[in-house]
């Protein structure tokens, strides 16, 4: 079964395509400022072994000729890996917002896509675009089984102490505004490859799963469960990201607004695309923020501090949340790739039986891997994540009847 996985953004298509039987990735790819002047296309097929690169650097006017140029370059002489379309048998949609109706992944129809549609008020830089994704898919591949994947369908075990705001009731009973979470998806593959790493049964492991990328979330996770995650209606809540606040006094909107006399969409902006890293010291990429930090600038530093501070305070949260801990576990770019950032969220929490090594630390990543001292009581790991991956798996697993 060839399963193609695409993650559609509001400019940009990222794509793999696996295949299942023999648990390969084929190509992966991302087009980029789609609808712009300068748009690009950067493939990579994986052939025999090898790494062979293709590209296209002209506009690229929609989504719509976004994938179709990827299933030029799929079938392309050199840098292709099927001869037709048709070899694609599913397609995997990322769909950020589910709701609560979906707990599961699904297979694509038309009252999904209704469905998709309802909560794009909830997502608005995440579902639209998604569902563009969704709609371009089922009219260039009619022949494939579409099928979507939520971010939010892991967290919807979370209990209603966790997910409800102290609002008015008819706030979630009418509306359903409550904390959903995101990044579900990551968090899940995350949580079962660490128990494969551990060799444990995930029914018994409570885990903590610390995922950092450009958006970033945590999550407890007992038994294979998630009871808790940092992100809430939407994807703004919670830790430091790279150009998004997180936790906020929620009166701060009502002081921009009176006091500064920013609009609503002003506010909007401020919030998800000035701050974070980027508001704090200048940089959202983190490497810059390392860098500039080494460097001895002070903005940067303090934004180090108040990114890894926000952690260590939800890390706390969530082992009384749990009430016990067998798992530390970072991923994504930054948690993968920053021994710094995963050093400075630990620092100080030896009495919580939480504690890294030094050298563990510093040692390049490879799969799973463990960074804490020998015998400690919490075990800290870097677990790579692989959405993509994931979602093939559950893609898979959902035309197989389950299995
Ligand atoms: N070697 C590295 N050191 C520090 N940060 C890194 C490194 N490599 C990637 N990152 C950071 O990872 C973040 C992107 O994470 P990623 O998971 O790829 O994001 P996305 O949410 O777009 O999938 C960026 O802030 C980037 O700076
Ligand atoms: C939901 C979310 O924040 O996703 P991303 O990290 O891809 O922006
Ligand atoms: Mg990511």
């Amino acid at each position: 079964m060839r399963i193609l996985v695409i993650n559609t953004g509001s400019s940009s298509i990222k794509y793999q395509l696996f295949d299942m039987e023999r648990a390969v990735i084929l190509a992966s790819g991302l087009a980029e400022r789609i609808g712009e002047e300068q748009s690009s296309l950067r493939h990579k097929a994986f052939i025999d072994g090898q790494e062979r690169l293709g590209q296209y650097d002209r506009a690229i006017a929609d989504h719509h000729q976004g994938l179709d140029l990827i299933v030029e370059l799929l079938t392309a002489p050199g840098v292709g890996v099927i001869t037709h379309k048709s070899d694609i048998d599913a397609v995997g949609h990322r769909v950020v917002h589910g709701g609560e109706r979906f707990k599961a992944p699904c297979l694509i129809d038309e009252a999904v896509i209704a469905a998709i549609e309802e909560n794009a008020a909830l997502a608005p830089l995440h579902n639209p675009p998604n569902l563009v994704g969704v709609r371009v898919a089922r009219q260039i591949f009619p022949q494939a089984a579409q099928v979507a994947v939520f971010d939010t369908a892991f967290h919807q075990t979370i209990p209603a102490e966790a997910f409800l705001y102290a609002l008015p009731y008819e706030l979630y009973q009418k509306h359903r505004v409550r904390r959903y979470g995101f990044h579900g998806t990551s968090h899940w593959y995350v949580t079962e490859q660490t128990a494969l790493f551990l060799g444990r049964p995930v029914e018994e492991l409570d885990i903590i799963t610390v995922h950092l990328g450009n958006g970033a979330s945590m999550a407890a996770v007992r038994g294979g469960r998630c009871i808790d995650t940092t992100m809430g209606l939407t994807p703004l809540e919670g830790l430091v990201m790279g150009t998004r606040s997180g936790d906020v006094d929620p009166a701060l909107p009502f002081f921009l607004a009176d006091q500064l006399g920013l609009g609503l969409k002003d506010i909007d902006r401020l919030l998800n695309k000035e701050s974070g890293l980027k508001g704090l010291c200048g940089h959202n990429d983190m490497r810059q923020v390392i860098e500039a930090s080494h460097n001895g600038d002070e903005k940067a530093a303090t934004a180090l501090a108040v990114y890894a501070y926000r952690i260590k305070k939800y890390i706390g949260a969530y082992l009384a949340a749990l009430g016990r801990l067998d798992a530390l576990v970072f991923t994504a770019g930054i948690g993968e790739n920053a021994p710094q950032v995963r050093e400075l969220c630990c620092r100080g929490l030896e009495g919580l039986g939480i504690a890294i090594d030094p050298a563990r630390n510093l040692a390049p990543n490879h799969g799973p891997r463990l960074i804490s001292p020998e015998g400690a009581l919490v075990q800290v790991l870097v677990t790579p994540t692989n959405e993509e991956l994931k979602i093939a798996q559950e893609t898979r697993k959902l035309l197989n009847g389950g299995r």
